[in-house]
């Protein structure tokens, strides 16, 4: 279940997904006293974390991390970690308090343990927000098509929060929050731009194979409200 919003330009688009993000963060804190917010890494966001960094928010009172990461070093190119430091921990933001997810253990299979360990000790759960990506071949945070870790990252029964994934459509190692810990978020935004992921979209909401596309199981559930936010 899911609203489509269709934007004029990134602009206006970045604009209105922020006010939708700090309004549901203001109600979390006014609510609980902090507010939780998961994001995605990749280009598509740049633009919202600039913009978000700007927000007035008790940023001291919001915990953020990430809904999936490269396993590289966190001063990376690839990192999804060095992405959030370099645009959305700036300005007015610079007070929020993050927690990445890797860690020191050589991949992340092995070291997702440790990371669930780290996440469930330093952020209050369930997620407020949790802003998703998806990419061209249908994936969303690091829920891979066809990925032999997939069945692990879709079990909604494990009780695990985090897995590790090898894409078979992308390079590196990566760590991704599973399934259910995704659906255990208050809202899901899904975050699109371009005509191509317009196509991917509609090619999503069309099969029903989760496991030849991931997103699909974001797309087609009735756990909790999914708003997409999509432009050319
Ligand atoms: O690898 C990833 O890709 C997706 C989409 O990235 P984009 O560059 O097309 O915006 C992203 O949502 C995910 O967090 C990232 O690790």
């Amino acid at each position: 279940m899911y609203k489509l919003n269709e934007y004029a330009s990134p602009e206006k688009l970045n604009q209105d997904l922020a006010t939708n993000i700090v309004a549901q963060l203001k109600l979390a804190i006014a609510r609980k006293g902090h507010g939780t917010l998961a994001v995605s890494g990749g280009k598509t966001p740049i633009g919202l974390f600039q913009l978000l960094s700007q927000q007035s928010l008790e940023w001291d009172k919001v915990y953020i991390t990430l809904v999936d990461d490269r396993w590289v070093d966190s001063h990376d190119d690839a990192s999804n970690e060095k992405l959030v430091n370099t645009y959305l921990l700036q300005n007015k933001a610079k007070s929020a308090h993050f927690v990445g997810l890797k860690n020191s253990t050589s991949n992340p299979f092995d070291g997702a343990a440790q990371a669930e360990k780290n996440l469930r000790d330093k952020i209050p759960l369930p997620f407020d927000v949790l802003i998703l990506g998806m990419g061209e071949d249908g994936h969303t945070a690091s829920l891979f098509p066809h990925a032999e870790n997939l069945k692990n990252g879709l079990n909604m029964t494990s009780g695990k929060l985090l897995v590790g994934m090898m894409p078979l459509t992308a390079p590196l190692e990566r760590i991704t929050l599973t399934l259910p810990a995704i659906l255990s978020s208050n809202n899901i935004y899904l975050h699109l731009v371009g005509a191509s992921k317009k196509e991917v979209l509609t090619k999503a909401q069309q099969g029903k194979d989760v496991v030849e596309m991931p997103v699909r199981s974001i797309l087609q559930q009735d756990k909790v409200p999914v708003t997409i936010f999509w432009t050319a």
